[in-house]
């Protein structure tokens, strides 16, 4: 029987779970007629009940205890929008147990546990809709899985922080420090709970593990990501990038090549005049390379409480709308039938190319870049720009460059030797360049 209403329950209501309670509120007439029923919030559960918080729960039920809600008879639909990996996976789990479809944020959990959580879905003939958990608002699961489903897609390029987009952005534009722009993304709501997960890169990598799965039909692989966060991007290295015509851009890459899939996130220097250059703020943009359509480009909010809410939303409606249906007939969790998802080689990060920026802090004497630029070109290396800065003060020289494209492993071999030289008076801040 079609039930006019469908009950809701949200677990956790912080900035995503509050602005999901928000918008069902906000939107419900809008929602009620794209669904052709209602979606009533009944219940939620939060750690402290009687907090102030920017929605309104009047009329919903609040437990304190997350595992009756996941459990609770009347209660249609679940949302997890507490994070990490416990107890978030054990209550989707009972919550698939009981026969309810399920919507998360949590991209740590999928990247992790998804596997798992999508094969226990599928044999309860249910689903688990996680739109909110790649780019916040920007619907770009639902681009891959369904609107690019007649190409073979071979590359997918994005910024897919906002809290590090934010970051440097902040550093760039308005001069401001690492720790201030990260205080200002945490209070803005951006920030994962453990803001490391942002700046080292694992949060991007997370996300970066679902849109490769989803793009090239491979099961979910968090392992196979190699991380660099930002902690080490410098107000300097960002000067001298724009001086040499260049944006430094955390980007999530996921490409097939000859030597495997390659899946890394890393701070990047990136042309100007590129789309992605231009993506600043919370912002997050993901480009998409399919053999039919080309590259297509998406491009929106990131993270924040309401810009989220609006993904949960949508996969609630999908949810609303295919509710007790075969799920053998709605569009598979990562996009390819699970019994067609294969596992690919995974190219190792040591063969993987790129251009590469090189910064040193170097005594001011004779010979140094000749020293230089011999040793790099001993590694077939070519440098394609370069750029030195005179001693300021008490300060050394600076020396900067940016490479020809070449493989990781033979760069570093370079840069060992170029380490080794006595001149040089400080560690090596060390960049890939992609030029798209
Ligand atoms: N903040 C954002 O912009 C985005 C967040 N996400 C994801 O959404 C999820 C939630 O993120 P936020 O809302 O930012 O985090 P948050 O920290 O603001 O909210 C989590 C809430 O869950 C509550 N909680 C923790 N344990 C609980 C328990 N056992 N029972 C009930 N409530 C519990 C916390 O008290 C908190 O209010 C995370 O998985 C995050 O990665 C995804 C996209 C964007
Ligand atoms: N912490 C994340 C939130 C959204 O996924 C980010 O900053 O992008
Ligand atoms: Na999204």
């Amino acid at each position: 029987m079609n039930k006019p209403v469908l009950k809701v329950g949200i677990l956790g209501l912080g900035t995503v779970g509050q602005g999901v309670l928000r918008l069902l509120k906000n939107n419900a007439e809008e929602i009620e007629r794209r669904v052709g029923r209602k979606l009533q919030v009944s219940h939620v559960s939060a750690r402290s009940a009687g907090k102030a918080r920017d929605c309104d729960l009047s009329g919903i039920e609040v437990l304190s205890d997350a595992m009756q809600l996941a459990t609770q008879a009347d209660v249609d639909i679940i949302v997890e929008t507490i994070g990490g990996i416990s107890p978030a996976r054990e209550l989707i789990e009972v919550a698939l147990t009981r026969g309810k479809p399920v919507v998360t944020a949590n991209k740590a959990l999928l990247a992790e546990h998804g596997n798992e959580l999508f094969a226990l879905a599928r044999k309860q003939n249910l689903s688990i809709g996680f739109e909110a958990a790649v780019a916040g608002g920007i619907p770009v699961i639902k681009a891959i899985r369904e609107g690019l489903a007649g190409n073979r897609i071979d590359k997918l390029a994005g910024i897919i922080n906002g809290t590090c987009n934010y970051i440097l952005t902040q550093m760039q534009s308005k001069g401001q420090s690492f720790a201030d722009a990260l205080a200002d993304a945490q209070k803005l709501g951006y920030a994962e709970a453990d803001p490391t997960f942002d700046i080292g890169g694992f949060d991007a990598a997370h996300k970066l593990t679902i849109l490769a799965s989803i793009a090239f039909g491979m099961p979910l692989n968090f392992a196979a990501v190699s991380v660099e966060g930002i902690q080490s991007v410098t107000a300097q290295d960002i000067e001298i990038a724009k001086v040499f015509g260049y944006r430094i851009k955390l980007l999530g890459i996921a490409k097939r090549g000859a030597g495997g899939v390659e899946l890394r996130v890393h701070p990047t220097l990136i042309p100007e005049s590129t789309l992605l250059a231009k993506v600043d703020g919370v912002l997050n943009s993901v480009v998409i390379r399919g053999n039919a359509v080309g590259e297509v480009g998406l491009y929106g909010r990131g993270a924040g409480g309401d810009a989220t809410a609006s993904a949960v939303v949508a996969d609630l409606v999908d949810l609303a709308r295919g509710f007790g249906g075969d799920v053998r007939h709605a569009v598979p969790a990562l996009a390819f039938q699970p019994e067609a998802v294969q596992s690919l080689a995974i190219a190792p990060a040591g063969a993987v190319e790129s251009a590469f920026y090189l910064r040193l802090k170097v005594a001011d004497e004779p010979g140094v870049l000749s020293r230089l630029t011999a040793i790099l070109a001993e590694h077939q290396i070519s440098v394609e720009a370069i750029l030195q800065r005179e001693p300021s003060g008490h300060e050394d020289a600076h020396v900067a460059l940016i490479t020809s494209v070449i493989a990781q492993q033979r760069f570093d071999h370079a840069l060992n030797e170029i380490r080794k030289l006595p001149f040089v008076r400080s560690d090596a801040a060390r960049l890939r360049v992609e030029k798209f």
